[in-house]
């Protein structure tokens, strides 16, 4: 399936409480590239993914379009900032969760799982509960779940916060590897994560909430640490998101 660029067009948004989010609200992601959403804590980053996948529970003016529109539902994958496991599966079957609800029973799904568990450091991991397992760990999991739909677009928001440096950075390649051609919309407030992960940058911030800078970054994500286009970008995000934050 084509990745579909996500257009918001003025899109105003107030809470069922009659609370005012967005007021004329306009942003573009590009198609099959990641774009990185940063901002202060309450800006509207979570309620933003949540109105792209169709599930926001607010009244929205202005338009939300996708181009080419991929059809009805199923088109994203979603992985929230809860990790959601169900606490009665093993690891290994909360990663193949997507596949059991479809029916599939391709064992090649299972091996795909099993490997990625590999590569995320938790192969010996594949037969445990979620209740064994350390925050890291199950998010870990909750990442891979979101992986194994490969679908067109995926939305994301702070799918490494529970991680350690290290293991933060590799799955980030993870991610990016096995995302790249989607249009992936990942919420931050890591700004090397950002500058790393990204094609696209938008700061979101201010009272109502508007887009503060977008940056486009040259070259094919993720970037190394020491690449140009991360030391040249770091020190002045940082800088903007603690002005907005203050
Ligand atoms: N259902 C709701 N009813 C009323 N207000 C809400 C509702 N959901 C979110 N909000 C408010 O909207 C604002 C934006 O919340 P949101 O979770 O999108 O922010 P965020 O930028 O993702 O924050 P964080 O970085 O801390 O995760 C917050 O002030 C929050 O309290």
């Amino acid at each position: 399936m084509m990745p579909a660029a996500i257009h918001l067009d003025r899109v105003s948004l107030s809470f069922a409480d009659g609370s005012r989010l967005f007021d004329g609200l306009s942003l573009s992601l590009p198609a099959g590239r990641c774009t990185c959403l940063l901002g202060p804590s309450g800006c509207g980053k979570s309620t933003l993914l949540r109105l792209i996948s169709g599930i926001a529970d607010c009244r929205v003016e202005g338009t939300i379009r996708f181009e080419p529109d991929p059809g009805p539902a199923g088109r994203c994958a979603w992985m929230g900032q809860d990790d959601l496991l169900l606490p009665w599966f093993t690891l290994l079957d909360n990663v193949l969760l997507g596949a059991r609800l479809r029916g599939e029973r391709d064992p090649a799904r299972q091996d795909q799982a099993r490997r990625l568990l590999a590569e995320a450091g938790l192969a010996d991991c594949a037969g445990s509960l979620p209740g064994a397992l350390s925050g890291g760990m199950r998010q870990r999991g909750a990442l891979l779940r979101t992986l194994m739909e490969e679908r067109p677009i995926m939305l994301m928001d702070e799918p490494f916060s529970a991680l350690d440096a290290l293991t933060r950075m590799r799955l980030q390649n993870l991610s990016s590897r096995l995302t790249a051609g989607s249009t992936v919309v990942l919420v931050t407030h890591d700004v090397m994560e950002a500058v790393r992960m990204a094609n696209r940058i938008i700061v979101l911030g201010g009272d109502p909430v508007g887009v503060r800078s977008q940056l486009d970054l040259p070259g094919t994500p993720p970037r190394p640490a020491d690449a140009p286009a991360v030391s040249d970008h770091y020190g002045p995000l940082l800088d903007l998101l603690l002005r907005e934050s203050s």
